[in-house]
């Protein structure tokens, strides 16, 4: 099976190729920018609990008592002393508070979560149980071995136990976690205000397009892209191919509010392209001017004289977010106080032809388990299609020299 087609013989690259940066160089280059542009934020921020969501933490999260912090149940049912069968004290409803001791042969009705009795060995959950004139018996005589059903307290974490290290991603889960542990307040790092410049006269926002006409690909997902990898969207515009407006929406003041401008279209090199112009008339120094990649490669990476950084992604849309996986995701990260994520190996399903100095990324999906799991390219997967990245698992990362059937590879995950 061929993955992907080798180069088509003559066709043109932007710029000039031979001084496109190498996929791995491009992806270290936008950490260091976004690591750069992390040194000069403000410090982080106490936010409370509920407002963390979706940031980054400043420091590591410890539990501030044990997990669970008291002995407690497993199930709605009984805490009984020793063996059975075991005598109930009359008319004891099941609670939550610090219930009185049990001595030998007693047990005392218990909710799930609820607080041992001090002397319960074990936990008789309601339907194994048989109660009989206050004297309560596990149903069929079976025996009952101690620890039943008991949560000892400290088995999830001890206090102190680190939880969540610093530059963790709050998701859901892990505001529950810290929840759990005690926290209040979070410290948070500093947001990343981004801005996102939607360029192209052709780009439509509803409805069928006319012949000429796109749909428009990013508007309803980068904000997405943004915020999973930690940062803030804090304005957005959408212009037409000139230059005016290119420079104000670069350089206007919603533009020098953001510290991470990204634009979507016009890095070519034709009349109708004003990304790279504008760049160099606002005096911005080219990080990254292309990558030797596909898609992608004309993507730009440029820092203002202020510190802001200019992240332009290509008008193909699986182009631009290869571009979104390969530099706004370590840019961003670093940013916001993320630790880097590295390519994950893998094994590849399929052959693919070398491409001499250029990395391809292919959406991709598992397939067979175990020894056999592998990543196959998926189809539909042509710069200006979505449908194979619809559906994909990660972005398999071929390396200019080719892949065979069952080669080791690596993978990157989506930026989502
Ligand atoms: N002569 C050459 N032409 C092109 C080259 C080349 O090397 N030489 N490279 C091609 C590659 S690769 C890419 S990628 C694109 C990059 O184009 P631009 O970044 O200048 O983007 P545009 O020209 O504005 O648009 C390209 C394409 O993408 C569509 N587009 C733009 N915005 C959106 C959007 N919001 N949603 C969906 N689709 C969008 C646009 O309509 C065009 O079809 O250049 C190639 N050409
Ligand atoms: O290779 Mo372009 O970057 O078509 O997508």
């Amino acid at each position: 099976m061929t993955l992907v087609h080798p180069t088509q013989p003559g066709r043109l690259l932007h710029g000039s190729p031979g001084h496109d940066l190498s996929w791995p160089a491009a992806r270290a280059a936008a950490w260091e920018a976004g690591a750069h542009l992390a040194a000069h934020l403000p410090g982080p921020e106490t936010v409370p609990l509920p407002a963390a969501a979706g940031r980054v933490l400043a420091a590591d999260l410890r539990a501030r008592y044990a997990l669970p912090h008291y002995a407690s149940s497993a199930m709605d049912g009984w805490a009984v002393a020793g063996p059975g069968p075991w005598r109930l004290p009359p008319a004891t409803p099941a609670g939550h508070g610090e219930p009185p001791p049990l001595a030998a042969g007693q047990a005392v009705p218990i909710l799930t979560g609820g607080a041992l009795p001090q002397g319960t060995t074990a936990v008789l959950r309601r339907e194994r149980g048989t109660v009989s004139e206050d004297v309560l018996t596990v149903t069929g005589g079976s025996a009952l071995p101690d620890g039943t059903d008991i949560r000892p307290a400290g088995t999830e974490a001890g206090e102190g136990d680190l939880l969540l290290p610093r530059g963790t991603r709050l998701v859901p889960g892990a505001v529950a976690v810290a929840a759990v542990a005690g926290a209040d307040t979070v410290p948070v790092a500093a947001p990343v205000p981004v801005r996102l410049v939607f360029t192209g006269d052709e780009v439509v926002t509803s409805g069928i397009p006319a012949p000429g006409q796109v749909r428009d690909a990013f508007g309803p997902v980068l904000p997405a892209c943004v915020a999973g990898l930690g940062g803030t969207v804090d304005s957005t515009a959408r212009i037409g191919d000139s230059l005016e407006a290119t420079l104000e929406a670069l350089d206007g003041t919603a533009a020098r509010r953001a510290r991470i401008l990204v634009t979507t279209g016009g890095t070519g090199a034709s009349p109708a392209d004003h990304v790279r112009p504008a760049a160099r008339a606002l005096g911005a120094e080219f990080l990254i001017d292309g990558i030797a990649m596909r898609p992608g490669h004309p993507a730009l990476l440029a820092r203002f004289p202020d510190g802001r950084l200019l992240l332009a992604l290509p008008g193909n849309p699986l182009a631009a977010l290869v571009a979104v996986a390969t530099l706004l995701e370590p840019a961003l990260r670093a940013a916001a106080g993320q630790p880097a994520s590295s390519p994950v190996p893998c094994r590849a399903a399929g052959d693919a032809p070398p491409l001499p100095g250029r990395h391809r990324l292919v959406p991709a999906r598992w397939i067979g388990s175990g020894a056999d799991r592998a990543l196959a390219p998926a189809e539909h997967v042509g710069s200006a299609m979505m449908r194979g990245l619809a559906l994909a698992d990660a972005l398999l990362v071929i390396p200019p020299e080719g892949l065979r059937e069952g080669a080791d590879a690596c993978w990157l995950p989506l930026p989502w």
